[in-house]
């Protein structure tokens, strides 16, 4: 049994035409100490595949499907049971430190609440604990920083402050939402090895979610891509990287700046063409068809299922891939026709 297990996952928002599919179909698994990508644009629905997670879709939302942590369902549990899940065994760190911190209280206390809350620990050992958390994410003087409002930190500093609040409890899962794109990119990756040094020396999984293809190359096991609500490439990070498939997979990795390579002046980045449509015209078919330049007509017509290729665990969702080509050529196959 894994960790996470998610299984045929479907969320549904209601729209002025009727109820919208936002996630459809989500499957994957998470093993403790491993790292877990979910990469694709905005409004592809990531975050409320977290949501999901956590049991916090907002109002009118509706969830179908299986998600189970060690072995127990989550969905469908009474609040008051998810509440003991929140915090306790599934910790969660946002984009924005500020959305977590409360700016009037000292940051000793609230790291210290949630030990005082679920451990039911003392006011000093709560406090003791907290300072001990500060310290392992790398806050400098944490002992005297306690006493400090969440003003007097900056960005990569209260997003330490947030990581160590979300491991208060010791939680099995770590649900980490665009953690670092609010930060100065020199922050960002001291962030990232934070987080998986955390996910593998307590055995944690660690859910990462970012719109960012390259920032999940190099800080996943196993990535998903997600295109308006499907998953439409996913396997072990490495196995997924060196044969990228996806149509989508690739504009989205051909629309990333290089670092060190300057765009010569007047020439702009490659970008993919049009955008995520709207929840309630998402196509029939394939999700990406509208704006995919090798659609065939089935395209339009009918979803492709997930072809896994080889032996790899690498999985593509598209009628064009061969599976059984493209493993052993280092890139993608296409049918020619
Ligand atoms: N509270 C809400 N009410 C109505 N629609 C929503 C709500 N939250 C999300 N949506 C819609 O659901 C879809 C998926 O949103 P989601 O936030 O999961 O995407 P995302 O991939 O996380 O994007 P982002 O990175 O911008 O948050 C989008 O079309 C979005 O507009």
């Amino acid at each position: 049994m894994s960790l996470l297990e998610v299984a045929d996952l479907h969320i549904t928002l209601p729209t002025p035409q009727g109820r919208a599919a936002v996630v459809r179909s989500l499957g994957f698994t998470l093993e403790r100490g491993q790292v877990l990508g979910l990469v694709g644009e905005s409004g592809s629905g990531k975050s409320l595949t977290a949501l999901a997670l956590l049991g916090l879709l907002p109002a009118g939302a509706q969830a179908r499907g299986s998600v189970r942590l060690n072995g127990q369902e989550l969905l469908g549990l009474p609040e008051a049971a998810l509440c003991g899940i929140r915090g306790q065994r599934i910790g969660m760190v946002f984009q924005d430190p500020m959305t977590a911190l409360n700016p009037l209280h000292r940051i000793g206390d609230q790291v210290a609440e949630p030990l005082r809350l679920h451990q039911k620990l003392g006011r000093v050992a709560a406090r003791q604990q907290a300072q001990a958390l500060l310290e392992r994410v790398g806050l400098p003087e944490a002992a005297q920083r306690m006493e400090g409002y969440p003003h007097e930190f900056s960005g990569g500093q209260r997003q330490r402050i947030t990581i160590a609040m979300a491991l208060a409890c010791g939680p099995d899962l770590l649900i980490a939402d665009e953690p670092t794109t609010a930060l100065d990119v020199t922050l960002q990756q001291q962030i990232l090895d934070l987080l998986q040094d955390l996910a593998a020396e307590r055995g944690m999984a660690l859910l990462l979610i970012s719109h960012d293809l390259g920032l999940i190359a190099q800080n996943t096991d196993q990535m998903l891509v997600m295109y308006g609500g499907s998953v439409m490439e996913s396997g072990p990070t490495a196995a997924v990287f060196t044969h990228l498939a996806h149509p989508y997979s690739r504009g989205l990795l051909a629309a990333r700046p290089v670092l060190g390579q300057r765009q010569p002046l007047r020439q702009h980045l490659p970008v993919m063409s049009g955008t995520l449509p709207a929840l309630a015209d998402l196509p029939v078919g394939c999700p990406f068809a509208g704006r995919c330049e090798f659609t065939l007509a089935v395209c339009h017509r009918e979803a492709p299922s997930a072809q896994i290729g080889a032996d790899d665990g690498h999985s593509v969702r598209c009628w064009r891939v061969e599976p059984t080509l493209y493993a052993g050529l280092g890139q993608a196959a296409w049918r020619l026709r």
